[in-house]
């Protein structure tokens, strides 16, 4: 006896298998049409076609009337927590002001952390939580949170806590990320090595705290160099934490090949990665983690070179990068088709990079990202006739229910078409 049934699903998008999907591999989507699946106490207990399952009992039946149904998305970098808004930047945008430019005018991410200081730790948790909502109606039942809108002791560790408290309370997992190196503060804007001496001391307390899996930092002119990112990413590994890297998103300084060096479990971004960092990061174990919403915004028509990523053998996730300045979005499903117009990637690559790789991005791989028998049932039941067509309507939310560890957490209205 099952506890839930969904049957009547048109195509179900189980992405088995083990490990990260790179290369050619990603072309091979696994899928079964006219399928069911059981769930029992939060997991997947049965997977069949549509006829083998009217043989099977189950308290609560779910008709996925014919269409599409995956694992439920993953989205493996986001800087989730923080306080106020940039729409004021947009003109500086339009006006042809570049992101680094406004940075270094004290505005950027510097305007999110005096916001994010002088918000309450009950402020940041309720606006939050509505994002996570907002991605949690998209799809996305996994989420990487980072900090790095305090740049200070006590406000990384308030947005730290924030997340965690997040994890605990939302239906959505949120795994934490310590991005303490961000970017460098006003009152340390002279003495950049000072300020990440300090930011490594903090790693202690977070660990101890256990306040984030992963350390990361901003490798990019006028932020942080190759140098002081190897030797602070090198110290994070040391203290038993898991490292990504914000590398190339700009500037071609070598973030990529860093990534490789020092065994990143991601290097994320990437628009400027060398030839030289791509054959090195398809031969290695780091995901590449593909931000393609940022380009966008940005507007500068740089998109990573995810074809090449692809074709040399690497395993490439997807994530919306949301934040108040460089990707104001939580929508996920949207940076698929932007993957699909502006990344060249093929629908069946898009879906390996919203779900399994993108959870192995996080080391998430053995409890996201799949639908198998024993796995966590999370779940999303679109109301999109096949995989293809999600990427392909743009602009519009194609989920109509979303199961976290077997239970409807989320679910369109009946007739409700936003
Ligand atoms: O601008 C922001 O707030 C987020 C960001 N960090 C590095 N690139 C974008
Ligand atoms: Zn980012």
């Amino acid at each position: 006896m099952m506890d839930t049934l969904i049957v009547n699903i048109g195509q179900l998008l189980t992405m088995e298998g083990d490990g990260p999907v790179k290369g050619e591999q990603m072309k091979m989507l696994p899928l079964i049409e006219q399928a069911a699946v059981g769930i029992k106490n939060g997991r997947v207990a049965w997977i069949g076609s549509n006829e083998e399952a009217k043989t099977i009992s189950a308290s609560h039946l779910i008709d996925a009337e014919g269409k599409l149904v995956t694992p439920g998305l993953v989205d493996p970098h986001t800087h989730l927590v923080f306080a106020g808004s940039r729409e004021h930047e947009l003109s500086l945008k339009q006006q042809g002001v570049p992101y680094l430019d406004i940075l270094k005018r004290g505005g950027g991410i510097l305007s999110t952390v005096r916001a994010t200081r002088a918000a309450s730790e009950e402020e940041l948790y309720e606006k939050a939580h509505v994002h996570l909502d907002r991605m949690l109606s998209y799809g996305v039942t996994t989420v990487e949170a980072k900090s790095g809108y305090g740049l200070d002791v006590e406000t990384e560790r308030k947005q730290l806590r924030v997340a965690k408290r997040l994890h605990q309370t939302h239906h959505v997992d949120v795994v934490s990320t310590f991005l303490g190196a961000h970017a460098i503060p006003t009152e340390h804007q002279n003495n950049p090595d000072g300020f990440l001496r300090q930011m490594v001391d903090l790693l202690d307390v977070i660990k101890q705290e256990q306040l984030a899996d992963f350390v990361d930092i901003f490798c990019e002119t006028g932020v942080f160099t190759v140098e002081q990112s190897r030797t602070f990413l090198q110290k994070a590994k040391e203290k038993g934490f898991a490292v990504k890297i914000h590398a190339d998103e700009i500037d071609p300084l070598g973030g990529t090949e860093l990534a490789v060096e020092v065994g990143a479990v991601s290097a994320d971004h990437l628009v400027g990665a060398s030839k030289a960092g791509i054959q090195q990061l398809a031969h290695a174990n780091t995901i590449a983690v593909l931000l393609p919403g940022t380009s966008f915004y940005l507007g500068k028509g740089k998109y990573a070179k995810a074809r090449q990523m692809i074709d040399e053998g690497a395993a490439v996730a997807l994530a919306t990068d949301f934040n108040p300045g460089s990707s104001p979005t939580e929508n996920l499903q949207f940076i698929m088709t932007l993957a699909a117009l502006y990344l060249r990637m093929t629908p069946e690559e898009i879906w390996h990079a919203v779900t399994v790789n993108a959870a192995y991005a996080i080391n998430r791989g053995q409890d996201a990202g799949r639908i198998m028998i024993g796995r966590r049932a999370d779940i999303a039941i679109w109301d999109a006739p096949n995989y293809m067509y999600v990427p392909y309507h743009y602009g519009i939310n194609h989920v109509r229910m979303v199961l976290k560890d077997g239970k409807v957490v989320s679910e369109r209205r009946k007739g409700d078409v936003s």
